[in-house]
């Protein structure tokens, strides 16, 4: 513990003096060994901060909060930076197993998953796009059984946890206004935003609010940016609680195993790794799991609660017999391509972005490197797989990043999307690196995946990874329907919106691909699985479903199906993905969580 308090100082002296007295420096606290808690919540992540708030509202509640990472910092606050932050140790660095049809060329064939390990968890590393879905993607989950989830019964729940910042979004019924989180525009407008606009119009789609009342359109993305910098769930939520005599968080505090009564199945306490002493703390009324879709599946098998067979192959002794790491799902996108245009001061890349003038914009809340995750553009739309979904409703993202691959000269991407050295010099070697700075991309992201994968443990031991399986385009139609989206780009690219800069693809065939006709349907699945990525959205491996569903691990209530007191409120519950990023989904499910546990406790005041 005396290293991590140095770790503290040192990053809370490069952050900056807040402009905000709600942001502020959280304290550490070590527990007592069996020191006892109303509610023990594993994960200080993007639901694990928001449940810290809202339960220690109830001021005879006293709380604890667990987190195996410590702050963020100066640079994880930097919008702009957020594929850097994955290459440090503020990401947990899953890998997946060797994937068949996916992740081809990446380094040692396997595609990267990065977590956030830290105060605020993936809500640190991730890209800020703060997008919610399709309201059909909710009824969805309440159409399977999952009473209370149903769009008009979660829309609450979204604006309640926003601040909406965007001036023309203040008075929409769809945004919140004085919540927690703050949701804003980058205050810097790249210029290709203006084509993007002007191109998504003339292809017939309007220039909207894709978190109000259509989808499918065009739009600058509305990102969780405080003045120009990131608005973690952590300086959201728990910072401006910090102080609450009943709320007390550990970090540096790896979770090693949920205590559950093996008569009983009720849990009762949760033992964790803090400088280097393995310690045990007592939970009164509930444990529960925030630890995310990696995380909560791999506590929960390593705690008896998973699939029989799969846990005594592991020679771990089942408790409850539950289908815990299968339903695991996620987006893909295809980020290999680059566009090249006339002007250089239309993107931004890696020597725009290192520049002083940047850095001086920044420190006042302005200019590129307030570009949340470097984009710059989303555009929803249906490919012709999408004909089985209500109209209205998008199987297709666009994402515009205002710099690309081949712009990527200090290596930060590259390393970010797993693509090697000898990759890149071969597909962007030829291109004069004057001529790389004046590239962007255009990404197709699959949102409506047809594949599912499962995450195995690996074995008992907890530091090993475990096995996890995305199994990306295992259904054909995925792999045919991120293809049309790589057409939906062309025709953008096509649009004489994007010909006033002359943009063209950059044409030299990807490795391995070669012997297709470059811009042939084959040509193109092949480089798609040389070089698909994931968006980082995994979710599902403890799916919410209502008893009686055999593939569901936890209830409309989020309590784990035949065990007491153990409830589980992060990505991990969600049983269909959304046609969305998930952070706010996540944000959603975290503040209906500390909705039910007070409804649920408001019977036994004294429990
Ligand atoms: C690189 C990246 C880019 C992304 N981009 C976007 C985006 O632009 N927009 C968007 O909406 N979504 C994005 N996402 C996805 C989104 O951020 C996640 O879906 C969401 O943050 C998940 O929240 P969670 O609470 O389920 O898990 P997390 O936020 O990951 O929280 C889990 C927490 O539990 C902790 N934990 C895990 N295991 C243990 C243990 N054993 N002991 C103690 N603590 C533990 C972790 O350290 C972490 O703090 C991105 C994610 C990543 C990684």
């Amino acid at each position: 513990s005396e290293v991590s308090q140095i770790f503290d100082f040192w990053t809370n002296l490069f952050r900056p003096v807040p402009r905000n007295p709600k942001e502020g420096f959280v304290p550490d606290y070590t527990p007592k060994y069996l020191e006892q808690f109303d509610f023990i919540i594993i994960g200080a992540g993007s639901a694990g901060c928001v449940l810290a708030n809202r339960l220690t509202e109830e001021h005879d509640w006293k709380v604890l909060l667990l987190e195996a990472g410590g702050n963020e910092n100066f640079f994880s606050d930097v919008p702009i930076f957020a594929p850097f932050l994955s290459l440090t140790p503020l990401n947990w660095g899953y890998n997946s197993e060797p994937e068949q049809k996916a992740c081809r060329d990446l380094r040692g064939n396997v595609c990267f998953m990065p977590r956030g390990k830290v105060l605020g968890g993936s809500s640190v590393l991730n890209f800020l796009i703060y997008q919610r879905g399709h309201p059909e993607d909710y009824n969805d989950w309440a159409r399977m059984g999952n009473e209370g989830w149903s769009y008009s019964e979660i829309l609450p729940y979204f604006k309640k946890s926003e601040n909406i910042q965007i001036n023309e979004l203040k008075n929409s019924s769809y945004h919140g206004r004085g919540g927690y989180l703050d949701i804003d525009y980058a205050s810097y407008s790249s210029p290709l935003q203006t084509a993007f606009k002007d191109a998504g119009e003339e292809l017939g789609f309007e220039w909207n609010d894709p978190n109000g009342e259509n989808v499918i359109g065009f739009s600058k993305p509305q990102a969780t940016i405080r003045k120009g910098r990131r608005c973690s769930t952590s300086k959201a939520f728990l910072e401006p609680v910090r102080f609450r005599q009943n709320l007390k968080v550990s970090k540096y505090s790896t979770v090693l195993k949920i205590l559950i009564d093996p008569y009983t199945k009720k849990a009762y306490g949760v033992d964790f790794f803090k400088g280097n002493k393995r310690r045990r703390v007592i939970a009164r009324r509930e444990v529960i799991l925030s630890a995310g879709t990696i995380g909560s599946a791999q506590i929960l098998m390593l705690s008896g609660v998973g699939p029989a067979d799969h846990l005594s192959e592991m020679g771990i002794k089942t408790l409850a017999d539950l289908p815990v790491g299968y339903n695991l799902q996620d987006h893909v996108t295809f980020s290999g391509n680059a566009f090249i245009v006339n002007d250089s001061k239309l993107c931004v890349n890696d020597l725009t972005a290192a520049s002083p003038l940047a850095a001086a914009a920044y420190l006042a809340g302005r200019g590129p490197l307030t570009i949340p995750g470097g984009a710059t553009g989303l555009a929803f739309a249906r490919t012709s797989y999408a004909a089985d979904l209500s109209e209205g409703r998008p199987d297709m993202e666009l994402v515009m990043g205002a710099g690309s691959l081949a712009g990527d000269l200090l290596g930060i991407l590259r390393s970010l999307l797993g693509v090697t050295d000898k990759w890149y010099w071969k597909v962007y070697g030829s291109l004069p690196p004057e001529v790389r700075q004046r590239t962007f991309s255009m990404n197709p992201v699959l949102i409506r995946p047809r594949s599912v994968g499962r995450l195995m443990l690996r074995s008992a031991n907890f530091s090993d990874h475990p096995r996890i399986h995305p199994n990306y385009f295992h259904h054909p139609d995925d792999l045919r329907a991120l293809r049309e989206g790589v057409r939906l780009v062309e025709k953008v690219i096509s649009t004489k919106a994007f010909q006033r800069f002359a943009t063209r693809i950059h044409n030299v065939p990807f490795p391995g691909c070669e012997h297709y006709k470059f811009d042939s349907d084959d040509y193109w699945e092949c480089a798609i699985m040389q070089t698909s990525i994931t968006l980082d959205h995994q979710v599902g491996t403890c799916k919410m479903g209502p008893a009686g569903d055999r593939t569901a691990v936890v209830s409309p209530r989020l309590l784990v199906h035949g065990v007491q007191g153990l409830r589980i409120a992060d990505a991990s519950i969600i049983p269909r993905i959304p046609a969305s990023h998930t952070l706010a989904p996540v944000v959603m499910i975290a503040e209906k969580a500390a909705d039910l546990i007070k409804k649920d406790w408001a019977r036994y005041p004294f429990y």
